[in-house]
């Protein structure tokens, strides 16, 4: 692909050294979700945090059901009317833009200030590609005016210069010949090159934040690599932040720096390295799910799946979530909330019986310092690793 033209096209590009004390650009805090109101409501978040810095990528993987769509709805400001935010908040770039007490979009406690810088961010700040490329495409409009739309939208550019502008980020996004596809409607083109439309029309407001729904789950293998390189290259000339959320550990070993893995709307292991985390997960579960994950080079060994199934929102167990289907299970995990023993800033491990071998279960690599976050803390926390790591890029 040719197109460095599109370094200049779409955003800041700057590849400069960033400052690992920076405001990260996402934020979520507590976030907590219910889903209905009164004695009837049943849970679908509970107690959700993570953050995402400028050009990092965050793998966001969990079973059907977990809660994952739900956290970038909430984000996106575009949770379903029956859903509401109980408790927690979500900031973009320090800035409070989901708080307790919102609801849909339809419901009146979504009004406010809160919702109001949402619906500015909205296509700008951040963006949000979909699994199913006709979500976001409208099927009777050219693939060319609906990029240019995107684009004038968002920077306010004359026609011509809109037009340019929509060249180029076809051209970065890898659609060949984009002047003469500029006249293609939707359904003249492949699902992968669908998929690269909206991924042009996301980015044309040089998103800050770019929220992915599974993008390339309905796409071949050879596309969906290109895909996914896409995105690295997206994130990397726009210095995004990148939450991609996934069932499939394999995309997240080729996009993602960092990793929270969600169950039954908890989260079960938070890990700013996500070669740490592959290397020596923490929880049973996130563990279960790497054994479920086939290994290009092993394949000769057999694939293990997770006995018994996840629990609905409204039959939840008492104490981990994941309990019944766990190998380590022991009494203790049955009752209460389970504590994060991680015991560091960036780092959650939601078991009472994690593996490995350090304090807490956690070995000493990844286990620094206390929640409070002292200076020797930074020294060591693997979110600072993590961060220098990536400003070194
Ligand atoms: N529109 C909706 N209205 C009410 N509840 C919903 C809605 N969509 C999903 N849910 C429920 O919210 C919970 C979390 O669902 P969510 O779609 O976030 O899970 P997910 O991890 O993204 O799953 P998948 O990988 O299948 O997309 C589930 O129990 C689900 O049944």
């Amino acid at each position: 692909m040719s197109g460095v033209s599109g370094v200049g096209a779409v955003g800041a590009g700057t590849g400069g050294r960033r400052d690992p004390l920076a405001v990260p650009v996402l934020e979520v805090e507590g976030l907590t979700l219910s889903l209905g109101e009164g004695p009837d409501a049943a849970r679908i978040l509970d107690d959700v945090s993570f953050t995402v810095a400028a050009g990092e990528a965050r793998g966001f993987v969990g079973e059907s059901g977990s809660g994952k769509s739900m956290t970038l709805r909430a984000v996106m400001g575009i949770l379903p009317p029956t859903v509401h935010v109980d408790a927690g908040r979500i900031l973009f770039r320090g800035e409070e833009i989901v708080s307790a007490g919102t609801t849909g979009p339809v419901g009146p406690r979504s009004r406010g200030a809160a919702a109001g810088r949402l619906q500015r961010l909205r296509g700008t700040g951040i963006a949000m590609i979909f699994q199913e490329p006709s979500v976001a495409l409208n099927p009777v409009t050219t693939v060319g005016e609906q990029i240019v739309d995107a684009v004038r939208r968002r920077q306010g550019l004359s026609r011509r210069q809109a037009r340019e502008r929509a060249l180029e980020l076809m051209e970065l996004v890898g659609i060949r010949e984009p002047a003469r596809r500029l006249g293609s409607y939707p359904f003249e083109l492949s699902g992968g090159m669908r998929q690269r439309v909206m991924i042009a029309a996301a980015v044309a407001g040089e998103p800050q934040l770019i929220l992915c729904d599974e993008p390339t789950t309905a796409l071949d293998v050879t596309v969906q690599a290109q895909i996914l390189a896409l995105f690295t290259r997206v994130r990397d000339e726009l210095d995004a932040a990148l939450l991609y959320v996934t069932h499939d550990l394999g995309v997240v070993a080729q996009l993602c720096d960092s990793l929270t893995v969600l169950y039954s709307g908890s989260v079960m292991e938070s890990r700013p390295d996500l070669r740490a985390a592959f290397d020596e997960p923490w929880h049973p579960y996130t563990r279960a799910l790497l054994d479920s994950t086939p290994d290009i080079d092993h394949l000769e060994q057999r694939l293990r799946t997770i006995p018994g199934s996840a629990p609905t929102p409204r039959d939840r167990p008492d104490g981990c979530p994941f309990a019944p289907r766990c190998e380590r299970v022991q009494d203790d995990c049955r009752h209460g909330r389970i504590p994060d023993t991680a015991r560091s800033r960036a780092t959650e491990v939601h078991c009472l019986h994690p593996l490995g071998s350090g304090p807490g279960g956690v070995p000493s690599g990844e286990s620094a310092g206390s929640a409070g976050g002292s200076d020797a803390d930074a020294a060591t926390d693997p979110s600072t690793e993590a961060t220098e790591r990536q400003a070194a890029r």
